[in-house]
C-alpha cells in the first residue's frame, strides 16, 4: 500500500543510511511515524516474502517471538542463535520443543563470562536476502519504551552463480561470512551457502564484529576495537579532527580497570580516536565523551526504575572506578523525543565540538567493556575478546561525502546522519550518579511512584 506507516515505505524512506530507531510506546506520534520501526515491520509482508530466517540474540523469548511473525511466515523454518549454557539451554530447549519449525543452534562460549551478545536478523525471501543488525532482545519489553538502534539492508538479490554475488566496496559479505564461520558449527553450513549466492554489493556500511578468542596476528585486527582501528586508520577522518571529542553511548559498563589508562582512556580511546595514516598515539588524545544514564534519567523515564534492569551496572563495578566520573554526560534526546525512552541502542562516534557534523558513527550490540571489544595481552601481541558481538560502521566517503552533517542540526538535508541522541552532549552536574542496578533508590519516586528495592 502507498500509505507512509506501510514498513516498505518506512525502509525506503530511510535510504541510503538505512539506520533507523525502534518505535516507543507513549511518545508523540511524530517520532514514531518517521525513521522508526517495530519488530512487526521487519517482519512485514511488505519487505518481502519470507521463505526462512536466522535470529542471533541473548534473550529470547520464543513464544512472543513467533507471535511478532505475520500468520503467513509463522511457521516458515526459523533458526535462532544463543550462547546459553547449562540449565538456560536446557529452558531453550524446552520452549523450542513445542515449534516444530524452529531449530537451535548454540554458539560456543569457551571463554569465562562471555555472552552471546549479538543481535542479528536473516531474513531468506523468495527473490533475494536481507540482513538486520540490531540492539533489542527478543523479549517484548525491549521493543516497547526504550530507545533501540536498527541497520536493515537493502533487498540483496539472489544469483544463479555465486561468481554473479559480488561484494561491496566494504568487504560487508566478506566479514560477514568471515563471521559466522567464527561460530565452527555445521549448523551454518547451509546458510553460508545461501548467502554466497547473493549480490551484496549494494551495503554501505563496514561490519564490526567479535568473537571470543585470543586473537593474535592478522586476526588481531579483524575483530573488536582493532577492526574499528583498523578502518579508521585505511578510510578514517584526516588530521583537521584531531581535536574532535569521541564519544561512547551504552547500556552497560564492564570493569574497567585501575586507572583510566589501564583500557577506557588508553587502548579503546586510541581505537576511537584513530585517523587516516595518523598515529592517534602520536598527539594528544582526544576528549572521551561517555553517554550513559544517571540514576536520574532511569527514575524520571518513561519504564521508571524498571527500566535499570536492563542497565546493568553493579556496585560492585563502580566502586572500583570512581575515575570514570570525569567521564559521564547524560542520556538526552530531545529532538528524536525520547529522552524518557532509556538506551538500549549501543553507539559510538566522532562529533566536532559544536554538534553540527561527524566523522563516522557505529551502532552495535557491544557495550563499554573489554569482554566486547577485547583487551590486549602479552604485551599486545594478542586481543582477548570473550563474547559474540556484531555492529556496523558509517564513513561518510561510503556515501560521497567528508563528514556527516547532524539531522539535529540540518533536518532538510537527506544524507544527514540521525543521532539517535542530543550534540553535544551534556555532562552530569556533580550531584549527578551514573545508574547502578543492585543499589536501593528510596529517596525519590519514579514515573510510576514507585522506589527501587533491589535484593
Ligand atoms: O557485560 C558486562 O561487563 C556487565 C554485564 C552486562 O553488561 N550484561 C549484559 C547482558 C546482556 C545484555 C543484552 O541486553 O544483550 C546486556 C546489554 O545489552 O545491555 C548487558
Amino acid at each position: 500500500s502507498s500509505s507512509r506507516s506501510d514498513p516498505l515505505n518506512i525502509i525506503e524512506a530511510c535510504q541510503p543510511l538505512n539506520f533507523l530507531l525502534t518505535k516507543v510506546t507513549g511518545i508523540q506520534e511524530k517520532y514514531n511515524r518517521s525513521g522508526a520501526v517495530g519488530i512487526k515491520d521487519l517482519l512485514s509482508p511488505s519487505l518481502g516474502s519470507l521463505q526462512e530466517s536466522v535470529q542471533f540474540n541473548y534473550m529470547i523469548d520464543i513464544p512472543w517471538l513467533v507471535q511478532q511473525y505475520p500468520p503467513q511466515f509463522r511457521s516458515k523454518p526459523l533458526v535462532i542463535v544463543h550462547g546459553h549454557q547449562r540449565q538456560a539451554k536446557m529452558d531453550m530447549d524446552v520452549a523450542a520443543d513445542h515449534y516444530k519449525h524452529i531449530k537451535l543452534v548454540n554458539a560456543k562460549l569457551e571463554i569465562m563470562y562471555g555472552t552471546h551478545h549479538t543481535k542479528m536478523m536473516l531474513l531468506f525471501y523468495d527473490i533475494g536476502m536481507r540482513v538486520v543488525i540490531h540492539t533489542a532482545n527478543l523479549i517484548e519489553k525491549d521493543w516497547h519504551q526504550k530507545t533501540q538502534g536498527v541497520w536493515i539492508s537493502p533487498m540483496f538479490p539472489k544469483c544463479k552463480t555465486a561468481s554473479d554475488a559480488k561484494d561491496s566496496s566494504t568487504n560487508f559479505k566478506q566479514d560477514l561470512i568471515q563471521y559466522m564461520e567464527a561460530y565452527r558449527t555445521p549448523h551454518f553450513k547451509s546458510w553460508l551457502e545461501k548467502i554466497k549466492l547473493h549480490d551484496m554489493s549494494s551495503a554501505k556500511v563496514h561490519i564490526i564484529a567479535s568473537v571470543p578468542g585470543r586473537h593474535i596476528g592478522p586476526a588481531k585486527q579483524t575483530w573488536g576495537h582493532f577492526k574499528l582501528r583498523k578502518i579508521l586508520r585505511q578510510l578514517g577522518p584526516g588530521n583537521s579532527c584531531k581535536s574532535w571529542p569521541v564519544i561512547g553511548q551504552f547500556s552497560s559498563i564492564g570493569s574497567m580497570g585501575p586507572t583510566k589508562e589501564s583500557w577506557v582512556y588508553g587502548e579503546f580511546t586510541e581505537s576511537l580516536a584513530t585517523t587516516k595514516d595518523g598515529g592517534a598515539s602520536l598527539t594528544m588524545k582526544p576528549t572521551l565523551k561517555l553517554i550513559y544514564p544517571s540514576k536520574d534519567n532511569v527514575r524520571t523515564s518513561l519504564e521508571g526504575y524498571p527500566a535499570g534492569g536492563s542497565l546493568p551496572y553493579s556496585i560492585k563495578t563502580a566502586v572500583k572506578q570512581q575515575y570514570m566520573h570525569q567521564f559521564w554526560n547524560h542520556w538526552k534526546s530531545e529532538h528524536r523525543g525520547r529522552s524518557a525512552a532509556c538506551p538500549h541502542i549501543k553507539t559510538y562516534t566522532r562529533s566536532h565540538p559544536d554538534g553540527t557534523s561527524i566523522a563516522w558513527f557505529a551502532v552495535t550490540s557491544a557495550n563499554l567493556s573489554k569482554a566486547a571489544w577485547g583487551a590486549l595481552e602479552k604485551k599486545g601481541q594478542q586481543l582477548m575478546i570473550r563474547s559474540y558481538e556484531i555492529g556496523v560502521l558509517f564513513l561518510p566517503q561510503n556515501y560521497g561525502l567528508e563528514k556527516f552533517k547532524t539531522l539535529e542540526h540540518a533536518s532538510e538535508d537527506p544524507l544527514a546522519f540521525p543521532v539517535p541522541y542530543d550534540l553535544p552532549p551534556t555532562h552530569y552536574e556533580k550531584s549527578d550518579r551514573p545508574w547502578v542496578w543492585d543499589i536501593p533508590y528510596m529517596d525519590k519516586p519514579d514515573t510510576h511512584g514507585n522506589k527501587w528495592c533491589p535484593q
